[in-house]
């Protein structure tokens, strides 16, 4: 029998685009170096200082397509005229060997994976407030107005998803954030090692 106790947390971090989440994943980095980071491909350009196989796999649309058709991809979604998708292989490799696996997408995305891996760590990263989101994309400077406010007006419509994820991480400051996430980690771990014993000694009994 697989003892999912063995296996890594797959964490799935969504929340809209300028709320944090490439920030906190940096500091996470730093302070918790054994979580590993699911890099996506995507077709949208480059923005300055991006590295391919870095911050993304860059393709083209037909190569995005071929990705689909070989079936490499764990979801795929449309985000603001770009696509954006997990490969597969490196995510189930990672959880076999009993590594924890941040991936950083879009609630789409994420709703594909929680049919998937129902047994996922699904954390929503919140902005303070509405006007605080929208100050963070504009401040960050990358995206262009009619990029502002597509991302703007699919914002309200993912932060109504909120309610398909295991928890809610408001991302005041940056360090509370990930203090918080890392709790959930720390909880997640500990509600599998003390249930798993006692599922694996009763499977035993019934086989
Ligand atoms: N807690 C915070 N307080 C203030 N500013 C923040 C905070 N977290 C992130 N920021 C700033 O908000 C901007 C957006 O952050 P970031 O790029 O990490 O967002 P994101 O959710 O990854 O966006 P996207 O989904 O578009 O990639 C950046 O300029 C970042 O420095
Ligand atoms: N469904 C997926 N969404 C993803 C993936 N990688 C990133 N994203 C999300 O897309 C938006 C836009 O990203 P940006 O880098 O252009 O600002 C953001 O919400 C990302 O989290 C993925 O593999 N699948």
């Amino acid at each position: 029998m697989t003892n999912n106790a063995d296996k890594g947390l797959l964490i799935v971090l969504s929340g809209p685009s300028g709320v944090g989440k490439g920030t906190v994943c940096s500091m996470l980095r730093k302070l918790a170096p054994e979580l590993v980071y699911s890099v996506s491909a995507t077709t949208r350009s480059p923005r300055a200082g991006e590295v391919d196989g870095v911050n993304y796999f860059f393709k083209t649309k037909e190569q995005f397509r071929s990705m689909i058709e070989r079936d490499e991809l764990l979801e795929w979604a449309e985000y603001v005229g770009n696509y954006y998708g997990t490969p597969r292989s490196f995510v189930n490799d990672t959880i076999r060997a009993g590594k924890d696996i941040i991936l950083e997408i879009e609630v789409q995305g994420a709703m594909k994976v929680k049919q998937k891996f129902p047994e996922g760590v699904f954390i929503f990263l919140m902005p303070p407030s509405l006007g605080e989101l929208k100050n963070r994309i504009v401040t960050r400077g990358t995206e262009t107005d009619d990029s502002i406010r597509s991302r703007m007006s699919v914002a309200v419509d993912e932060i109504k998803l909120l309610e398909h994820y295991d928890y809610a991480v408001v991302n005041d400051q940056v360090e509370s954030a990930c203090a918080r996430i890392r709790s959930i980690i720390t909880a997640e771990h500990c509600r599998r090692e003390r249930i798993m014993p006692y599922v694996n000694s009763w499977m035993e009994e019934v086989r």
